[in-house]
C-alpha cells in the first residue's frame, strides 16, 4: 500500500492539501479500512481466514494478456447440509422393548378402532397429529423419528401455502416426536413471518444447540435480533454464518455489513456524545498549524509581543503569568495563547484563546480565527464555521478563515461551496496597502494550495500544477509547493518528471524531513524499495519525533512480506508519537493481516479514541467490532477454528471432512492451504483426495506462491506432475467450456481490453526502449531485444523469404528482420500512435516493407502465405491467441516457420509450465508440433522495471515457441 495517492489526491474528507503532510498515510490507511470491503476483513481476522483465493491465471500484462480476475471456486458450497443432521439423529434410536412396541401398538390400533378408520397413510396421518406427548413417548424411536419427518412435510406444505400457524402446528408436533435443529428453525420461520420475533430467537437457539453449524437457523436468529434492535447478536449470528457458508451468501454478507456499521454509528453517536473534547496530538496540530504558515503566526506573534513589551514591559512567561493573573487584559491573554502555541501547549492555548476573545483582545478576528481552528482540531466543524464567519465579519479582507471554511465544505463534499469561498479570498485585492506584507502574501500562497487540492479532487492534475509553479513563485520556501508539484508531475507522468523535481528541490531543502518523506514515498510507488528506506531514514534523522517515515517504512517491509519488522517500526513509530492516528491504524492492519486480531483490537480501539470526528470514529468502530465479532466466532465455534490445523497433513482427517461433504479448501493468514501442506510434505494419497474433491489445483499463498512449487522445491517431482496434469485437465475443460464467454474474461480483468488499448494514448521513451500505455504498463521494453533477435532469426532461416510479423511495438523483431533482407515483409498494426510512430520512422518506405493497419482480427482478408509468422500484440487474451492459431495454418507456408512471444503465466513458473503444454496441445489441434528452446534471462534488475507498472515478467527462462507443420 502505498500513501502517495493519497498525498497527492485528497479525496474530500482530506481538510486540505497542505495538511496533508500530516493526513496522507493516515489517510491511505484510513482508507484500507473505509474502503476494503468488511467481508474480506472479517475473513482475514483471526486464525481461521477462509479464503476466496481464484484461481491464478496468466500474470504476464503481455500478449496474450492475463485473465487473472476469473476466480473459479473450489468445492461448491452445499448451504446448509440439514440432511446430515437429520440422519444422525435417526440413527439414534434407543433401546425399544417389545412391551413399549406392544403398547404403542394397542394404542394405535385402539384409537384407530374407536375411530373406525381404515388405511394405513391415512391412518397415519391423523395419528401423528393428535398423539399425545405421553402416547408419543410410549413409541418406538424409529416410528417416531418417522413420524417427525411426515409432520415437518405436512409443515412444508402449510408453510408453502403461507398458513404459518398451521405449520407451526404441525412442527410443534414434529418436535415432540422427535425433536431436531431443522424442526426447530421450520417453526422459527413461521414465527418470523408472524412477527413473533422472540419466539424465533429462542427456537433458533434451539436449532442451534442440536447443530451448532446450521447456517438458516443463523441467519433467521440475526434476523430476529435485528428486529429487536439486538444488533451486536445480530453481528455474531450474521458473522459466524458468513464464515460458516465460505461468505458464498451475498445477502447475508450484506447483513453483517448492515449490522456492523449500525452498531458503529450507534456507538459512535454515543461516542461522540459522552465524549469529553479533545485536542489531537500534539504533533498532529503543529504540523497542520505549520500548513498554515507557521510564520504567520509568529508575525503575529512578534507584532503582539513587541507592543506588549513596548506597553507593559513584560516579557517573561512568569511575570506574564502574574499580570494574567491580575488584569482582564485580552491582549496580554492572546500573546499567551501565540506563546503556548509555540510551546505546543495547545490545550493552554485554547483556553488563553477563549479569553482573550472573552475579553475582545486587539487581534480579535485573528483570534477568533484560531480559536475556531482549535474548535475545529476537536471535531466540532460546526461551531468551528461559526467562529471563521465571525473571523471574517470583524475583517473581511482576512484570508485564512476562508480557506479554512472552504476546507470544512471539501470535507463535506460541498464541492461548489469550497469553490465560492475560494473566489471570495481570491476577490480581496492583493495590492492593497496591506498587501506588501509577508503575511498575506503566506496567506495568498496558502490559499492557492487550498484551491490546488481542489483541482485534486477533480481530476484536473494540470490545473493544480500550474497553480503549484505560481504558489512556488510567490514564495519559493514553501516546501509543500514542491512536494505537490513534484507529485503532481509524477501522477501526469512520466514518472521521472516527479522524480526530477523532487531531486532539485532537494538540492535548496535538504533538511526537510518532509521533503525526504515524500520523495521515499513516492519511490516506495515505484518499488525502488531500497531508495525509498534511505530516504525514510533521512527524514527520521532530521526529524526525530515524527511518526510517518516510521510508518512508511513499516509499509514498505510489510510490502516485501517481512511482517515482523512492519510490526517493530510501527511499534517504533508509536513509541514517538502514542496517539498517532497515523501509525495506529497502520499497526492494526498489520496486525490483522497476521492474524492477531486480540493485539489489533486494541490499537483499533486507540484509533476510535484519537479519531477527531464521527466518520472517522465509525470506520474504525466498524472494524473493531468486525475484529471482535471474528473473535466471538472463534470462541463459539473452535472446531472451526482449529479445522485448520487438523486439515493439515491428516489422511484421516481429510477423509472426515469429506465424508461429512465439506470444504476441503481453506487457507491460513498466510494463504497456506491443505494442497500446500500436502505437497510440501510430500502426501500424495493426500494430493490427490484433495484435487478429487475439488481443492484448486492452483491456490496461492500470500507470495503467489503455488502448492506445485512447494512439491518441486522439496523434491517430490511425482507431485508436481500430477498437479500439471491437473492443470492442463481442468484448463483444458474450462477452456472448452468457457471458450465463448471471452467478453466476460476480458471486462472483469481490471485491466484495458484490446478494445480500450487501441483507443487510449501510448508513450515511446526518449530513447525508443520502452512503450508504455496509458497507465504505464509496459507494451514493450528494450529487456526484450535478444529474445525479439532470436525469434527473427528463428523465422526468417534466411534472405529473401516472405515474413509476416503482428505488432509492431518498438519495431525490434521488424528492425531484426530487416536484416534478414526479406522478400517481403509484411507488419500488422492497430494502435493509431504506433502508426504514426512507423510513419514518421519511415517503415512504410523500406525495403519489402507493407503496413497493414487494423487490428488482425478485421484484416485477414488481406494477407497472403508467408514462410515465417511471428505473433505479438498487447491487450488481448489466451483467446484471442488461440483464435490466431486456428487461422495460421491457412497463412503459413507447408514449410514455413511460425513462433510467437511466449509470456503465457510469465509470472509463475507452475503456470508458466501448465500453459505451455496447452498452448502446445492447442496448436496440434491444427496441425502444428511445437518445440521450445529455453533461453535464460535475468530482467529483475529494479532499474529495469522503473515507473512500469507491475512486472509482467519474472521468470529466469524464457521458452521460444517453434512451431511447423506435423509431418505424418
Ligand atoms: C508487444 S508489442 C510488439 C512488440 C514487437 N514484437 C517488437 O519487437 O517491438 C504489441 C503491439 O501489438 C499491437 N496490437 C495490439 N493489439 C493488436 C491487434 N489486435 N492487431 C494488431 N496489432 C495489435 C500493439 O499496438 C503493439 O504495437
Amino acid at each position: 500500500m502505498s500513501n502517495l495517492s493519497t498525498l497527492s489526491t485528497p479525496n474530500v474528507s482530506n481538510q486540505t492539501i497542505v495538511e496533508n503532510k500530516e493526513l496522507s498515510l493516515l489517510q491511505s490507511v484510513k482508507e484500507f479500512f473505509v474502503n476494503r470491503d468488511l467481508k474480506f476483513y472479517v475473513a482475514l481476522t483471526g486464525a481461521l481466514a477462509i479464503s476466496g483465493v481464484g484461481l491464478y491465471y496468466y500474470t504476464a500484462s503481455k500478449s496474450p494478456r492475463p485473465k487473472s480476475s476469473k476466480k473459479k471456486k473450489g468445492k461448491s458450497q452445499k448451504g446448509t447440509t440439514r440432511t446430515a443432521a437429520s440422519s444422525a439423529e435417526t440413527s439414534h434410536t434407543g433401546t425399544t422393548s417389545v412391551l413399549s412396541t406392544y403398547q404403542n401398538l394397542t394404542v394405535q390400533s385402539s384409537y384407530l378402532a374407536a375411530k373406525g378408520i381404515r388405511g394405513k397413510a391415512i391412518e397415519e396421518e391423523i395419528q401423528y397429529e393428535i398423539l399425545s406427548q405421553a402416547e408419543i413417548e410410549e413409541m418406538p424411536q424409529e416410528q417416531r423419528s418417522k413420524a417427525g419427518q411426515v409432520l415437518k412435510d405436512r409443515g412444508n406444505d402449510a408453510y408453502r401455502q403461507r398458513n404459518y400457524d398451521r405449520a407451526a402446528k404441525l412442527y410443534t408436533q414434529a418436535i415432540a416426536f422427535h425433536p431436531n435443529s431443522v424442526f426447530y428453525g421450520n417453526r422459527a420461520a413461521c414465527y418470523f413471518n408472524t412477527e413473533q420475533y422472540h419466539k424465533t430467537i429462542e427456537d433458533c437457539s434451539k436449532a442451534l444447540s442440536l447443530d451448532p453449524s446450521y447456517v438458516k437457523a443463523l441467519n433467521r436468529r440475526a434476523a430476529a435480533y435485528e428486529q429487536t434492535d439486538q444488533f451486536q447478536e445480530a453481528l455474531y449470528d450474521y458473522t459466524a454464518s458468513c464464515i460458516l457458508d465460505n461468505f458464498s451468501n451475498e445477502t447475508t454478507v450484506a447483513s453483517m455489513d448492515r449490522a456492523l456499521k449500525m452498531i458503529a454509528e450507534i456507538k459512535g453517536r454515543e461516542l461522540m456524545r459522552d465524549r469529553k473534547k479533545r485536542l489531537p496530538s500534539p504533533r498532529f496540530i503543529k504540523a497542520y498549524l505549520d500548513s498554515y504558515r507557521n510564520e504567520t503566526l509568529q508575525a503575529l506573534q512578534e507584532e503582539s509581543s513587541d507592543r506588549d513589551d513596548e506597553n507593559t514591559g513584560i516579557n517573561a512567561e512568569n511575570d506574564s503569568q502574574n499580570v494574567l493573573n491580575s488584569e482582564e487584559n485580552g491582549d496580554l491573554y492572546y500573546r499567551r495563547a501565540c506563546q503556548k502555541i509555540q510551546e505546543c501547549d495547545y490545550p493552554e492555548a485554547l483556553k488563553a484563546l477563549e479569553k482573550a476573545v472573552e475579553l475582545k483582545c486587539t487581534n480579535l478576528a485573528q483570534a477568533i480565527d484560531m480559536r475556531g481552528t482549535f474548535i475545529y482540531l476537536e471535531g466540532d466543524t460546526e461551531r468551528a464555521l461559526n467562529d471563521f464567519s465571525k473571523a471574517i465579519e470583524l475583517k473581511p479582507d482576512f484570508i485564512r478563515p476562508y480557506i479554512k471554511r472552504a476546507s470544512i465544505y471539501m470535507e463535506r463534499g460541498n464541492i461548489s461551496e469550497a469553490w465560492r469561498e475560494f473566489d471570495e479570498a481570491i476577490k480581496i485585492n492583493p495590492n492593497d496597502p496591506d498587501g506588501t506584507r509577508q503575511a498575506i502574501i503566506f496567506d495568498r500562497v496558502i490559499l492557492a494550495m487550498h484551491r490546488i487540492s481542489l483541482y485534486f479532487i477533480t481530476g484536473e492534475l494540470q490545473k493544480a500544477s500550474e497553480d503549484y509553479r505560481k504558489s512556488i513563485e510567490l514564495d519559493g520556501y514553501f516546501v509543500f509547493g514542491y512536494i505537490q508539484l513534484a507529485i503532481a508531475k509524477y501522477k501526469l507522468g512520466p514518472p521521472e518528471a516527479g522524480i526530477d523535481i523532487f531531486k532539485e528541490s532537494l538540492q535548496r531543502f535538504s533538511k526537510s524531513a518532509d521533503m525526504h518523506n515524500y520523495y521515499g514515498e513516492l519511490l516506495l510507488d515505484l518499488q525502488r524499495f531500497d531508495e525509498a528506506m534511505e530516504q525514510f531514514d533521512i527524514a527520521i534523522e532530521l526529524q526525530k519525533g515524527n511518526p510517518l517515515p516510521y510508518v512508511n517504512k513499516a509499509l514498505a517491509a510489510f510490502q516485501r512480506q517481512d511482517p515482523a519488522q512492519a510490526e517493530e517500526l510501527c511499534r517504533k513509530a508509536l513509541e514517538v508519537d502514542p496517539d498517532s492516528d497515523v501509525a495506529n491504524p497502520a499497526m492494526s492492519q498489520i496486525l490483522i493481516q497476521q492474524g492477531k486480531t486480540e493485539s489489533a483490537l486494541t490499537y483499533i480501539e486507540k484509533c476510535v479514541e484519537v479519531s477527531r470526528t464521527e466518520t472517522e470514529i465509525v470506520a474504525h468502530l466498524q472494524f473493531a467490532e468486525a475484529a471482535k465479532s471474528h473473535l466471538h466466532f472463534a470462541r463459539n465455534y473452535p472446531q472451526f477454528a482449529d479445522r485448520l490445523t487438523s486439515i493439515r497433513g491428516d489422511v484421516q482427517t481429510i477423509k472426515k471432512i469429506i465424508e461429512q461433504d465439506e470444504n476441503v479448501f481453506y487457507s491460513d493468514e498466510n494463504g497456506i492451504s491443505p494442497l500446500h501442506v500436502a505437497c510440501s510434505k510430500g502426501q500424495s494419497e493426500i494430493v490427490s483426495l484433495l484435487l478429487e474433491h475439488g481443492h484448486p489445483w492452483n491456490a496461492i499463498d500470500v507470495n503467489g506462491k503455488t502448492a506445485a512449487e512447494y512439491a518441486k522445491e522439496n523434491g517430490y517431482n511425482e507431485i508436481y506432475q500430477r498437479l500439471l496434469e491437473e492443470g492442463c485437465r481442468v484448463e483444458l475443460i474450462l477452456g472448452v467450456l468457457g471458450g465463448k464467454n471471452q467478453e466476460e474474461e476480458k471486462n472483469n480483468d481490471g485491466k484495458p481490453s484490446n478494445e480500450d488499448f487501441l483507443t487510449r494514448p501510448l508513450k515511446y521513451s526518449e530513447d525508443g526502449t520502452r512503450l508504455l500505455d496509458y497507465e504505464n504498463n509496459g507494451v514493450m521494453m528494450g529487456w526484450e531485444k535478444p529474445l525479439m533477435e532470436k525469434h527473427a532469426q528463428i523465422i526468417c532461416p534466411r534472405e529473401n523469404l516472405g515474413i509476416l510479423n503482428i505488432g509492431f511495438g518498438l519495431g525490434l523483431i521488424d528492425t531484426e528482420i530487416q536484416k534478414y533482407k526479406p522478400h517481403t515483409h509484411t507488419i500488422i498494426e492497430a494502435h493509431p500512435d504506433v502508426y504514426k510512430h512507423m510513419m514518421a520512422e519511415g517503415w512504410h518506405l523500406k525495403p519489402g516493407v507493407k503496413i497493414i493497419f487494423g487490428r488482425w482480427q478485421d484484416v485477414l482478408d488481406q494477407l497472403d502465405t508467408y514462410d515465417g509468422i511471428f505473433f505479438d500484440t498487447f491487450g488481448e487474451f489466451y483467446q484471442d491467441l488461440r483464435e490466431f492459431h486456428e487461422e495460421v495454418p491457412n497463412f503459413l507456408k507447408s514449410e514455413g516457420i511460425y513462433s510467437f512471444f511466449n509470456g503465457l503465466g510469465a509470472t509463475n513458473p507452475f503456470f508458466h509450465d501448465v500453459y505451455c503444454q496447452i498452448v502446445e496441445m492447442h496448436l496440434a489441434d491444427v496441425g502444428l508440433k511445437t518445440k521450445f528452446i529455453e533461453i535464460k534471462i535475468d530482467p529483475s534488475a529494479d532499474e529495469i522495471w522503473n515507473g512500469v507498472k507491475g512486472r509482467y515478467w519474472t521468470l529466469d527462462t524464457y521458452r521460444l515457441p517453434i512451431c511447423e507443420f506435423m509431418t505424418f
